[in-house]
Formats: structure tokens, C-alpha cells, sequence
């Protein structure tokens, strides 16, 4: 690397880090133990930086916005490769019950076991985030399409067999209600409609009863026109 010029160069210790060492050691980030303020210290922090600001607070699953961002890379991934990719999408039934019942504190204990169980029942390569309050949602690289409904079942059932104890003997079962929606192979399509689709799955699953899975059907037909539309754009511009 090219040696930086002298003007680049400046007093870290004149740096206002306090706000954000507070926050990392709030969350219980360990912190790089190099010399402070040396420049390995400092990429340290910032990376610790990166990483709690891609967490949710609550279960320390990805967060909505380094979620969107892996969805992107996949959609890409996708199109390049021509291999298959799930997108899960999950909401938890009832919740408000749950609150309402036991206390917003019991919910958060619920939200904490169901993002544990999301974390055991799927493979390390797999994504998964808390998107919102009670929806979850799980990027599957690589999973075979015939596979697809079959793994959706498993993390429904999983969940399902939890037994959260929100306070000693209070026992609470939930379930979840999943939509599916496989990535447009050999398309490059953007996470939004993947996203989209995957939850028109998922209202279909509430509205059909709920604790169950819905997965997008298989079909070619189903590459909307706005996906073809954005090919079509890609094939244009590469030709020109
Ligand atoms: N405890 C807790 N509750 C939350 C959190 N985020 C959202 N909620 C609650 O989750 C509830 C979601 O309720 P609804 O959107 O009506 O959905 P639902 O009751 O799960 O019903 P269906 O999805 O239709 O099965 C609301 O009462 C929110 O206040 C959170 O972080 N902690």
C-alpha cells in the first residue's frame, strides 16, 4: 500500500470515541487489546462498531438492514451461479396474546427462544435475522428446490415444540406461520421481490389458519414481468 501523505496524517487520541466505547461495552463487545489508538486498535473498534450496529438488540440475530444486505449479495450470488436459494419468511401467531397475557417482558423472552431454535434448526451457512418485531426471516444458499417445503415444515415444527418458561411454572407454546419463496435462478432479480414474495407466501399461511408453511409454487412463469423487465435492462446495457 502507498505510504499516506503527511496531511493525511493526524493526532488519534483527538478522535471523540467516548459515545462509542460506551455502547460497545454496554453491549459486552470485547474490545481489540492492542495499544489504544494505535491503528490496529482503532480497526478494531470500528469493526466492533459494524458488528453491533448489523445486530438486533434483543436476540443478537442479523438485523433488517446487514439482512437486506446479505439478500442482495445472494440475489447475485443466484443470478451468477444458477444455484438454488430459499428465503424463509416468519412471523410468530398471536403475539400480541403472548404480551398481553404474560407481560411485554414475557414477550421478549418468547422472541429470545424462537431466534435460538431459528439459530439450531438451520445449517451455518444459512442467514438468519429478526426483521421486525415478532417476523423473522432465513436465507437458505444452495438449498435444492424440492427440498424447500420440507425444511420449512422442519423450522415450524421446531418452534412448536418449544416450551418457553417465561416465569417458574408459567409455560408458554407458540407457533409460527412461514412463506417461502425461492430466489429467480439465472435472474437478476432485487431482494425487495424476493422479499415480497416470500410474504405473500406467509399471508397466505396466516390466512389459511396459521402454523403452517406456504411455499411459492415452482413454475417458470412465476419470474414476474418487472424481474424480466430488469433483465431485459441488463441484457440491453451489456449489449450497448
Ligand atoms: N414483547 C415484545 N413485543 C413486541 C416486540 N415487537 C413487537 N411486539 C408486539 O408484537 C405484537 C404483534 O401483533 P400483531 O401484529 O397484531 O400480530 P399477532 O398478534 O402476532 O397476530 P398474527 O400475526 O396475525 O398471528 C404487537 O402487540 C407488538 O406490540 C418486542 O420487541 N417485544
Amino acid at each position: 500500500m502507498e505510504p499516506l501523505p503527511q496531511s493525511a496524517l493526524f493526532d488519534t487520541r483527538r478522535l471523540q470515541l467516548d459515545v462509542a466505547l460506551q455502547l460497545l461495552q454496554q453491549a459486552g463487545a470485547l474490545l481489540p487489546d492492542s495499544e489504544p489508538y494505535s491503528a490496529e486498535w482503532l480497526q478494531g473498534v470500528i469493526d466492533a462498531l459494524c458488528d453491533l450496529s448489523s445486530r438486533d438488540g434483543l436476540t443478537g440475530l442479523a438485523n433488517r438492514r446487514s439482512f437486506e444486505m446479505a439478500m442482495s449479495r445472494e440475489v447475485d450470488r443466484v443470478a451468477r451461479s444458477g444455484e438454488p436459494a430459499l428465503l424463509l419468511t416468519l412471523d410468530i401467531d398471536h403475539f400480541k396474546n403472548i404480551n398481553d397475557t404474560y407481560g411485554h417482558m414475557a414477550g421478549d423472552q418468547v422472541i429470545q427462544a424462537v431466534a435460538d431454535a431459528l439459530k439450531q434448526v438451520v445449517r451455518p451457512m444459512d442467514s438468519v435475522a429478526r426483521v421486525g418485531g415478532e417476523e423473522f426471516a432465513i436465507i437458505l444458499p444452495n438449498c435444492a428446490t424440492a427440498f424447500g417445503a420440507t425444511v420449512a415444515e422442519r423450522v415450524r415444527e421446531r418452534v412448536s415444540e418449544l416450551r418457553i418458561e417465561v416465569s417458574p411454572g408459567q409455560v408458554v407454546v407458540v407457533t409460527i406461520s412461514v412463506g417461502g419463496a425461492f430466489a429467480p435462478q439465472w435472474v437478476r432479480s432485487s431482494s425487495l421481490l424476493w422479499m415480497e414474495r416470500a410474504d405473500r407466501q406467509l399471508y397466505r399461511a396466516k390466512a389459511e389458519g396459521r402454523n403452517r408453511a406456504c411455499l411459492e409454487p415452482q413454475i417458470d412463469s412465476l419470474v414476474s414481468a418487472e424481474e424480466k423487465g430488469m433483465l431485459f435492462a441488463v441484457t440491453q446495457q451489456e449489449v450497448e
